[in-house]
């Protein structure tokens, strides 16, 4: 199936998301938060979105960049990790069709590392070479030993690959790891990280893109025209400036206070990540109200320095979106 027409042309946007696991609330509290809502399938596996045109199909992560290939689904929520993987693997099949990677979203954070048994004195990944390294990610593992001259025989396997050293299927691994809790309890430790990765909006790559490896998105691209040719293509640039501005605001506050003119020149230094602030003036005397969009953490320390400095009713609201 045709991945830029998919299954013929559609009016309606359909995105995939895990249906359990790690990534599967925030993808949809996410997409809560661009307005999206949905009316539930009886069996919890589609979900037809009411408030837009956009629906969502429920799935295990690592079928979500077949779906995207194959043009079922649009686009979808999954680990780097799995999209990477997947796309290595389609190209050295001989596939040509890459997928891209539109947006990070700042969850599912983990790095796929190798790990080898604590008692090894490492030096370098020299060291790698002739032994067996178990991993849920060959593809991926292949590159890397590929591009740097290592042969080493990869042992793939779909889970419980920190046990494998302990059972003799392998001598290191190639894996992920968040806490390295799980490194530690299999008296294992990270020596290289082969890719940082975190939850991105996936999709089909343009037929303009013209990059390789895992095509990364620039913000603000026109960006949909040379994929779909129908509704898909307006639904997903709305949907991405809306996701753009959850993003943005994800960490941001509004930073509400009052206090005297003289104070200004005190305060203002306090607030190096704030927009330049509106400033109210209150009525009579000298008195001014000012409210200040802060990217950066407002700590309670930030806020009684800010006391110090003059600032009075200080009020910090959390802020769900913007639309610049
Ligand atoms: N320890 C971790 N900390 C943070 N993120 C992680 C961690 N482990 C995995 N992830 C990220 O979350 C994604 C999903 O992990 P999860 O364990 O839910 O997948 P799964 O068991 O393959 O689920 P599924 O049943 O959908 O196949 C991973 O592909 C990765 O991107
Ligand atoms: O560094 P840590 O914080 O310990 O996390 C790393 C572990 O998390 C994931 O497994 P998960 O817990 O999802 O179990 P599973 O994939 O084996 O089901 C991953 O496959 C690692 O085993
Ligand atoms: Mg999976």
């Amino acid at each position: 199936m045709n991945p830029k027409t998919g299954n013929g042309a559609r009016d309606r946007l359909r995105i995939a998301i895990q249906k359990s696991g790690r990534l599967a609330e925030p993808a949809r509290a996410l997409l809560t938060a661009c307005g999206l809502s949905w009316r539930e399938s009886r069996d919890r596996l589609f979900c037809y979105g009411e408030s837009l045109p956009v629906d969502l199909l429920l799935v295990r992560d690592d079928d979500i960049p077949g779906l995207i290939r194959d043009g079922v689904c649009d686009l979808g929520v999954v680990g780097r990790n799995v999209l990477l993987e997947q796309d290595i693997a389609l190209k050295a099949g001989g596939g040509s069709e890459a997928f891209r990677e539109w947006r990070p979203l700042g969850f599912g954070g983990c790095r796929l590392a190798i790990a080898v048994p604590e008692t090894w004195a490492w030096q370098s990944q020299a060291q790698l070479a002739g032994t067996r390294l178990a991993t849920s990610y060959p593809a991926i593992l292949r590159q890397w030993l590929d591009g740097q001259g290592i042969a080493a025989e990869v042992v793939e396997l779909s889970g419980s690959v920190e046990i494998a050293p302990r059972l003799g299927q392998a001598d290191a691994i190639c894996d992920l790891v968040s806490s390295g809790a799980t490194l530690a309890a299999n008296q294992l430790k990270p020596v290289m990280t082969l890719l940082e990765s975190e939850a991105v909006l996936a999709g089909p790559s343009s037929a303009t893109s013209g990059a390789s490896g895992l095509d990364q998105a620039t913000p603000r691209q026109p960006a949909f025209d040379g994929i779909w040719d129908d509704a898909r293509a307006g639904l997903a640039e709305l949907l991405l400036r809306r996701l753009d501005g959850v993003l943005r605001m994800r960490h941001s506050k509004l930073l509400m206070f009052q206090a005297s003119r003289e104070a200004i020149p005190s305060l203002l230094p306090l607030l190096p990540d704030a927009e330049a602030p509106t400033v109210m003036q209150i009525d009579g005397g000298d008195g001014l109200a000012l409210q200040a969009l802060c990217h950066g953490a407002v700590t309670w320390q930030r806020l009684e320095e800010l006391k110090r400095a003059g600032a009075r009713g200080l009020l910090v609201l959390p802020v769900e979106g913007m639309l610049a």
